[in-house]
């Protein structure tokens, strides 16, 4: 099974989060990760998204755990002390959630959606071989202010950049729209889709 990070980042930086929160209200973006992240091509499976408990509550409540999508969420907390969510699992450990995971019939993707934590520390275990870069420009040269970062280095010496094509094919028949950019207020990005050298 396939284990992705899917992540929305501003070039040149990979700067993704600011004070608990996204930097950044990308409407066809948000959509995007919601398609991409619950879309499967056996409709008698699903998805799994995992992060970070800070990324778990940065979710509008309303809107969490993410819905047609299995909901993990890594923290050091103690389980039994937990009061736990419905709809939801936790585990201490990312690599023992994915192995779960991937020993799971009805889970057909494994989707890592932050935030830093987790990306900078799944991303150097050989268990997550895609990743798909929201990369994100600002049209102007307006200050963005950011406080966690991609590990960027680690990602340019260790994964290549793909075609569209390869993106498209990995996450199924669903419109890219045409353009390569989009634009969205003071932002424009394209979906990039990465693999392990
Ligand atoms: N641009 C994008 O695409 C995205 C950006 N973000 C942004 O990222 C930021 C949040 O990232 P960050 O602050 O790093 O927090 P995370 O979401 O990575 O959560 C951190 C928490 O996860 C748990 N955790 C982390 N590592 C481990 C581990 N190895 N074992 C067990 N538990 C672990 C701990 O939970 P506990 O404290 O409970 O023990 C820790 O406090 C926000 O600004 C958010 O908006 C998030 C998602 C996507
Ligand atoms: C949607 C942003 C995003 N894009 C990409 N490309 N990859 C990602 N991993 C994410 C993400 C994420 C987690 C997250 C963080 C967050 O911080 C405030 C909010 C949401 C979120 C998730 C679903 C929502 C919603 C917000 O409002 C409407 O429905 C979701």
């Amino acid at each position: 099974k396939p284990v992705s990070i899917i992540v929305a980042a501003l070039l040149p930086s990979f700067g993704i989060g600011s004070k608990g929160t996204l930097p950044w209200k990308l409407r066809k973006e948000m959509k995007y990760f919601r398609n991409v992240t619950s879309k499967v091509s056996d409709p008698t499976k699903i998805n799994a998204v995992v992060m970070g408990r800070k990324t778990w509550e940065s979710i509008p409540e309303k809107f969490r755990p993410l819905p047609n999508r299995y909901n993990v969420i890594i923290t050091r907390q103690d389980l039994t002390k937990l009061e736990k969510e419905v709809g939801v699992s936790y585990e201490n450990e990312i690599n023992d959630a994915l192995i779960k995971l991937q020993k799971l019939d009805h889970i057909e993707k494994i989707f890592i959606i932050g935030g830093a934590e987790i990306y900078n520390s799944s991303i150097i275990t050989q268990l997550v071989n895609n990743l798909l870069i929201t990369e994100i420009k600002h049209s102007k040269n307006v200050e963005v202010e950011m406080d966690t970062y991609l590990n960027k280095e680690y990602i340019l010496n260790n994964f290549e950049k793909r075609t569209k094509d390869e993106l498209q094919s990995f996450i199924g028949d669903m419109d890219l729209g045409e353009t390569e950019t989009i634009v969205e207020g003071d932002f424009e990005y394209q979906y990039e889709f990465y693999t392990r050298k």
